[in-house]
């Protein structure tokens, strides 16, 4: 961390900005090391074209209120009943490396949710509280706002939703409090943060994410904090540029799962058997980086060869995956499905049943396409096509919103 960023985190709040703003981020896909990655190895992770997008109104009525209609939450505070919990901010920026335990701690008092049984509703007025609190921990008075939050992301599901939604807050919070900020925008247009800045947003969003998922690799928030196809690994963010425009299939099982408790289980297996699970982990890495080879070598040139490679690290990766013990009955069935019309696919994200993703070629035929979504559909999964390598994090203007979010993000 630079120290002038240093400098911001232990600002005396700079100018706590009072308009209203919207935010989005997008979701991601992980190509592959999706759980080895909370372990230190190699992860290939891209941005996808569904995303979440927040609207933050200023108010006056020292009333703190949260709008989350994906999952149905809507909370308020009077801001007088916060300003107890909070604890200045710890002196040691390196201490953003963990979770602040004693307001983590608070907050549960305060809400009284417990941390036995995390539920959706919980993580995110957590994740909520934890980074206003965080962020305001200096300020003077705490600020009231309204928060509003929609996605075009199915929750839970291995998309990276709850760090699309953690960039978001931190995104907006940090410009109200005047940390970063507000890059001009155009009307029906967006404008992105600088460099130092976006830093700051993916450090706090990784709080978020702390608080959602107990220990994340902070790879979804850095795809949703600065968008494109990245490698991660142990908090080493490397952008790819030279890569092919890959055809990606995305099918939702629809099948619900709790990344926080998938995750929790990969590590008890690990403990349970080290000397078995550490080789696998081990090849995961190798997978990773024979796939980030090989799509260096396509940006030149790319053969069916390549895509035969890429095909058979998705069908190796499946099996570790389930090895892991994060594959699900619904995942196999994806697998065998677009197998039998020739196409590879594997699960992404955190598995236990969510997302999985197929790897399409330039030339897959669109009655193959059509046959293979048809079938998944009758399945009872939701199939789509998606766009890849989206940006990330972005300020809009209200008429640079779709329609349909807009009338959502209006609506509370
Ligand atoms: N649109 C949203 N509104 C409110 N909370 C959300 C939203 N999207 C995600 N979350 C939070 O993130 C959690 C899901 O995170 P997770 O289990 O990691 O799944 P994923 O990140 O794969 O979607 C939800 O339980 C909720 O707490
Ligand atoms: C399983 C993991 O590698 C990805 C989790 O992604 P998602 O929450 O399922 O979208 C965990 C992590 O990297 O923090
Ligand atoms: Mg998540």
């Amino acid at each position: 961390m630079s120290s002038s960023m240093c400098h911001v985190l232990q600002g005396q709040c700079l100018l706590m900005h009072s308009t209203e703003l919207i935010v989005s981020a997008p979701g991601k896909a992980i190509l592959h090391g999706e759980h080895a990655v909370v372990h230190g190895k190699v992860a290939l992770a891209v941005s996808v074209n569904l995303r979440t997008y927040l609207r933050l109104q200023p108010s006056s009525s020292g009333i703190l209120r949260l709008h989350l209609p994906n999952i149905e939450v809507f909370a308020s505070w009077d801001v007088s009943t916060l300003l107890p919990l909070r604890l200045p901010r710890a002196a040691d920026p390196r201490d953003l490396n963990k979770l602040d335990l004693a307001l983590f701690q608070r907050l549960h008092d305060f809400t009284g949710f417990t941390d036995e049984a995390p539920d959706t509703h919980s993580m995110a007025v957590l994740a909520f509280l934890y980074i206003y609190l965080s962020i305001f921990a200096e300020s003077r008075e705490l600020p009231a706002f309204t928060v509003t939050v929609c996605s075009e992301l199915p929750t839970g599901a291995g998309l990276g939703s709850s760090a699309a939604f953690s960039v978001c807050l931190s995104a907006a919070m940090l410009s109200v409090q005047g940390a970063i900020s507000l890059p001009p925008v155009h009307p029906e247009s967006t404008a992105r943060w600088r460099k130092e800045e976006l830093e700051l947003i993916n450090i706090w969003a990784f709080q978020g994410e702390r608080v959602i998922h107990g220990t994340p690799s902070g790879v979804d928030n850095a795809v949703g904090t600065w968008g494109g196809i990245l490698r991660y690994c142990a908090g080493n963010i490397t952008p790819l540029s030279r890569v092919p425009m890959l055809r990606i299939l995305l099918t939702n099982t629809k099948i619900p799962r709790s990344t926080k408790l998938l995750v929790a289980g990969v590590r008890d297996k690990i403990k349970k058997f080290p000397s078995i699970m550490a080789p696998v982990l081990d090849s995961i890495d190798g997978i990773s980086i024979t796939c980030e080879q090989t799509l260096q070598e396509m940006a030149n040139d790319a053969t069916p060869e390549h895509y035969s490679v890429l095909e058979e690290l998705m069908d190796i990766n499946q099996h570790h995956l389930n090895v892991v013990g994060v594959g699900h009955a619904s995942l196999d069935h994806l697998c065998r499905v677009t197998l039998a019309r020739g196409l590879h696919s594997k699960l992404t994200g955190a598995g236990g049943g969510g997302c999985g993703i197929t790897l399409l070629r330039p030339d897959t035929d669109s009655l193959v396409l059509q046959s293979v979504t048809r079938e998944l559909r009758d399945c009872g999964y939701d199939c789509w096509e998606t766009s890849i390598g989206v940006p990330g994090v972005q300020l809009h203007s209200a008429s640079s919103v779709k329609g349909d979010v807009l009338s959502v993000l209006n609506s509370y």
